[in-house]
């Protein structure tokens, strides 16, 4: 078999097996293997082909089957079988596989940084949409090491994606090729809208259900014209081109890193940058001066570009105005800077002449899985609009936008449903105090996935937080008052666990928009959303780009009637009339029924978790009122601790119940505290059995087997994986 090396330096197949290659041992069997740990050998080419576009070089291996299977190409080499009582040592007649990557054999291999290839494959010239190769792996060492990789991953690392699904859209070819690199081998529905509107010159408001792509959908035309101003031979930068607006930090670095990432293949890259509190205002002004494109939250991006003459002049210029998570960024707490930078974007200025200046021309581009009803009439041209009664609305802020087009074009994907397809949704019901027990009942039925938990408040998740930990649950907190790095510092954690661990979010609302973190398999509403976008929102965390998840709420007896409404609201405009003028039936969310009596059973170690969780969170609090009681005590002159200062300070009136109850948990002796733990060490080093034949769902919505996945017949309580040394 013979392998091409392309541009992105993968081996491309390019033929079948051939010669037999010597073998060490006798009994053999064939097994799939990475084609990047194979013995290849460099075929000596002629030299006239050294300059053939992405033909670099030819290596060949020998031995090998090359097994086809729908898209994916798979590899099959002679190895010992593992019955022969020998490890597998690698391919010892070619020694140069258990070798590191440096000392293989070198293939006429050109890098894509070379820039003579790189110009050739940014041209435009070649408008053809190409099936293009991952970048060289590294060497397999689980294979030099004598192992073998899980199928799966060998399937992955082949799978080639065919872009030919794009060609409609007439992209740049390099800029297709990036797309390759990132695996989508088709444009989503939004994508495949939007795109060639935004480029065609229209002002797009786009509606698409949460994790259809609709970063791409922006990014992908701000990128085109970038690559085509460069063509252009524009050298000169004048300032951004896009700016992309983002209700919270965390979104901003996303869609920061995710156009990062679309143009990580291309041979030279537009600056990308995000604007977002926790970095200083001089660097990120800095930042600001040769950057591209630009994604920020209103606030620092207002601070930053207000306190620039130079830099709001640069940003007059920019083509492309973007602003995501629309309806939550026009409405909530951003709105007044929000209007503040389209207003001074759109100010008209007086040149030294003396001439007034309007800024160029730009386009606006809009986007949000939930729009409001009215918006979409309004946009579709019917009903009567009072814009001055609704100021704060979003009408009010369309109108605001100052959109170049007369009427945007709207683009809704999925008018049925904000709900994303593979999406379960269930609702658990429990007492208004039981939730801590069935959150963590919750968790234990799903002891290895990535699980997501929204509250309401920030006080929750910092109570939430330490009792799941005591629990040996690794918990992970986020929401807006923890300083900027330890925010970023729990996505990270939470992202980076291998898939098949435990991972856990406690989160406010601040993690409900446009978080794209792969793999969430469980989003839980410890509290019940506050409005139905929040609840498209939230749930719109898991079973992202065409995967499956589920979203369970957890619900006090009286919530259960309300909740039922809002998630029906959300289910309702898929609810339609049937011919005989009939409304199909609302959507009805189902019950998980938990096993009472195993929650029961989880209750003793709960209440202990959240006994010293309580008493830790007072003792901190407890530090913070000490510090402010000694600066009290040294103000009146007068002993700290003493009778006068508690009743000239906080400690009576309103709240001291709440206070004393904080003292009483602060009293907890170390000692005290120390048997608190022995107690619940003790408890969770106890295994309850959850029983095979116990029903513990209902049927449903409800992705049960998934829900009971790993826990039938099995045991709840120590959970393999969670244990803190793990965390
Ligand atoms: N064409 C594509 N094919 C496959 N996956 C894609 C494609 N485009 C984007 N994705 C992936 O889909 C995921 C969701 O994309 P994105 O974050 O843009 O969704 P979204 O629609 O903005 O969601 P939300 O409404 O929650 O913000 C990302 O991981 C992205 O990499």
């Amino acid at each position: 078999m013979a392998g091409a090396t392309g541009s992105g330096g993968k081996r491309k197949f390019a033929g079948s097996a051939n010669k037999q290659a010597p073998r060490k041992k006798t009994k053999q069997e064939k097994r799939l293997v990475v084609a990047d740990s194979l013995p290849w050998q460099t075929v000596d080419i002629p030299e006239m082909f050294d300059d053939a576009e992405g033909f670099y070089g030819l290596e060949e291996i020998k031995d090998v089957d090359v097994v086809r299977d729908g898209n994916t190409v798979k590899f099959l080499a002679a190895v010992p079988s593992e019955d022969d009582g020998d490890s597998f040592e690698g391919f010892e007649d070619l020694p140069d596989t258990t070798q590191p990557s440096e000392d293989k054999p070198k293939s006429k291999k050109k890098t894509s940084s070379e820039p003579a290839e790189t110009a050739k494959a940014d041209s435009k010239e070649t408008k053809k949409p190409k099936k293009v190769t991952e970048p060289a792996a590294p060497v397999d060492t689980e294979l030099a090491n004598g192992g073998f990789r899980a199928l799966a991953d060998v399937e992955e690392e082949f799978e080639e994606a065919d872009v030919a699904e794009w060609a409609p859209l007439d992209l740049a070819p390099a800029l297709l090729s990036s797309i390759a690199r990132l695996k989508f081998a088709k444009p989503t529905a939004i994508q495949a809208q939007a795109i060639p509107q935004i480029l065609n010159g229209h002002d797009v408001i786009g509606k698409a259900s949460t994790g259809s792509g609709k970063t791409l959908a922006f990014a992908i035309p701000i990128v085109e014209k970038w690559l085509s101003l460069r063509d252009a031979g524009s050298d000169e930068h004048t300032g951004p081109i896009g700016l992309v607006l983002s209700p919270t930090r965390e979104l901003a670095h996303q869609i920061t890193n995710h156009i990062k990432e679309l143009c990580l293949g291309l041979s030279t890259s537009p600056y990308v940058c995000s604007v977002t509190g926790g970095l200083s205002v001089h660097k990120q002004q800095r930042q600001l001066e040769k950057a591209d494109i630009v994604i920020g939250t209103p606030g620092r991006l207002w601070e930053v570009l207000s306190s620039s003459k130079k830099l709001m002049q640069t940003f007059r210029g920019i083509k492309y105005l973007v602003v995501d998570e629309a309806d939550r960024l026009l409405t909530e707490g951003h709105f007044k800077e929000a209007e503040e930078i389209i207003g001074a974007l759109d100010r008209t200025e007086i040149d030294e002449e003396g001439q007034e200046q309007a800024p160029p021309p730009r386009q606006t581009l809009v986007f949000s899985a939930t729009f409001n009803k009215g918006l979409q009439q309004k946009l579709a041209g019917k009903g009567k609009y009072d814009l001055m009664s609704q100021a704060q609305s979003m009408e009010y802020l369309l109108k605001k936008l100052n959109f170049r087009d007369e009427k945007p074009k709207f683009i809704d994907v999925n008018p049925v449903s904000q709900m994303a397809e593979g999406l379960k949704e269930g609702l658990v019901e429990c007492g208004a105090m039981e939730k801590d027990l069935y959150l963590y009942s919750l968790i234990l039925y799903q002891p290895k996935q990535r699980i997501l938990v929204f509250t309401n408040s920030i006080s929750s998740v910092r109570r939430l937080t330490p009792m799941l930990q005591n629990l040996n649950i690794p918990a992970l907190p986020l929401h807006s008052q923890m300083p900027q790095k330890a925010r970023l510092r729990s996505v990270e954690r939470f992202t980076s666990t291998k898939p098949g661990t435990a991972s856990i979010l406690i989160a406010t609302d601040v993690a409900a928009r446009g978080l794209d973190i792969p793999g969430i398999d469980v989003v839980i509403h410890y509290h019940v959303p506050r409005t139905a976008d929040a609840y498209v929102h939230r749930s719109g965390r898991t079973a992202r780009a065409e995967s499956s998840g589920l979203s369970v709420l957890l619900c006090a007896p009286e919530e259960v009637v309300p909740t039922r409404r809002l998630v029906a609201k959300v289910h309702a405009s898929s609810s339609h009339t049937t011919r005989s003028g009939k409304s199909k039936e609302a959507y009805f969310i189902r019950t998980i029924d938990l096993d009472r009596h195993i929650v029961a059973r989880l209750k003793e170690r709960v209440d202990l978790a959240k006994k010293i969780a309580d008493s830790t969170l007072a003792k901190e609090k407890g530090s913070k009122d000490d510090n402010w009681m000694k600066a009290a005590a040294e103000e009146l002159g007068v002993e700290y601790d003493s009778d006068e200062l508690e009743k000239a300070g906080r400690w009576s009136g309103r709240g001291s119940g709440r206070q004393s109850k904080q003292k009483e948990a602060r009293a907890l002796s170390k000692a005290e505290m120390a048997g608190l733990r022995a107690q619940l060490r003790e408890l969770l080093s106890k295994r309850i059995n959850a029983g095979v034949s116990a029903k513990y769902l209902t049927s449903g919505n409800v992705d049960i087997q998934a829900l009971l996945n790993g826990v039938q017949g099995d045991f709840l309580g120590k959970v393999a994986g969670l244990d803190a040394e793990d965390f």
